[in-house]
């Protein structure tokens, strides 16, 4: 993967298994959001091809979204949504069975509950962060790349993430600057 002349990696392959979460560790912009983005299928790399593989098996590109769930601080809500419209249109998006109890189901699982009918306008940082593992949650997917997850949590948000990290169906990916999130894998690799 390259930005204009600066390369910053090349051929690389990462076998992460469920329950041995890999944390991407690295200076500021060593390219750890890059690497997440890629895995993510949101950045097409600048040469040869990104490609995600479950158990041996190619997942095509169309299907990448549908078994992976990302979270990012760049990523955008919508402000006019409430918290389950945004996911009520995803479910849509992604032609979810059982919609309502799903989309109600993973509001209580990120502690927005109470605020489920609130537009995403009057979030705080926080509870915006928690609607952004929401939509990283709501399909069940296998994959879970998550990129500085806790950075604006409170303890109790930190906790969801220290229990999402230790969830031992999933493969996941935790890019952090963050000493104590990185605590949480038991792989790591550090870029740059
Ligand atoms: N869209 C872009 N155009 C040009 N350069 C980019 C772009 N996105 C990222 N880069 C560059 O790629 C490098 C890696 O960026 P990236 O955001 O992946 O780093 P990072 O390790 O996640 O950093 P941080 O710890 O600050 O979040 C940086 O040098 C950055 O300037």
């Amino acid at each position: 993967m390259r930005f204009g002349r600066r390369r910053l990696f090349d051929g690389l392959t990462v076998a992460v298994e469920p329950g041995a979460p890999l944390a991407v560790l690295g200076a500021n912009g060593s390219g750890k959001s890059t690497l997440l983005l890629l895995f993510a299928g949101l950045l097409a790399p600048t040469g040869g091809e990104a490609r995600l593989e479950i158990n041996g098996a190619t997942i095509p590109a169309r299907d990448v979204p549908l078994r992976v769930g990302y979270v990012a601080p760049a990523l955008d809500l919508y402000d006019a949504l409430t918290a389950r419209e945004t996911l009520a249109f995803l479910t849509r998006a992604r032609a979810l069975p059982d919609a309502a109890a799903r989309v109600e189901a993973t509001l209580d699982r990120v502690g927005l509950w109470g605020r489920m009918d609130d537009p995403v306008a009057a979030f705080s940082t926080g509870m915006r962060q928690r609607l952004r593992l929401a939509t990283a949650l709501v399909h069940d997917p296998p994959v879970l790349l998550l990129d500085e997850p806790g950075a604006t949590l409170d303890a109790a948000g930190r906790d969801l993430t220290a229990s999402l990290v230790a969830d031992g169906s999933r493969v996941v990916v935790l890019a952090t600057n963050d000493p104590a999130e990185a605590a949480l894998c038991p792989r790591r690799v550090e870029l740059g």
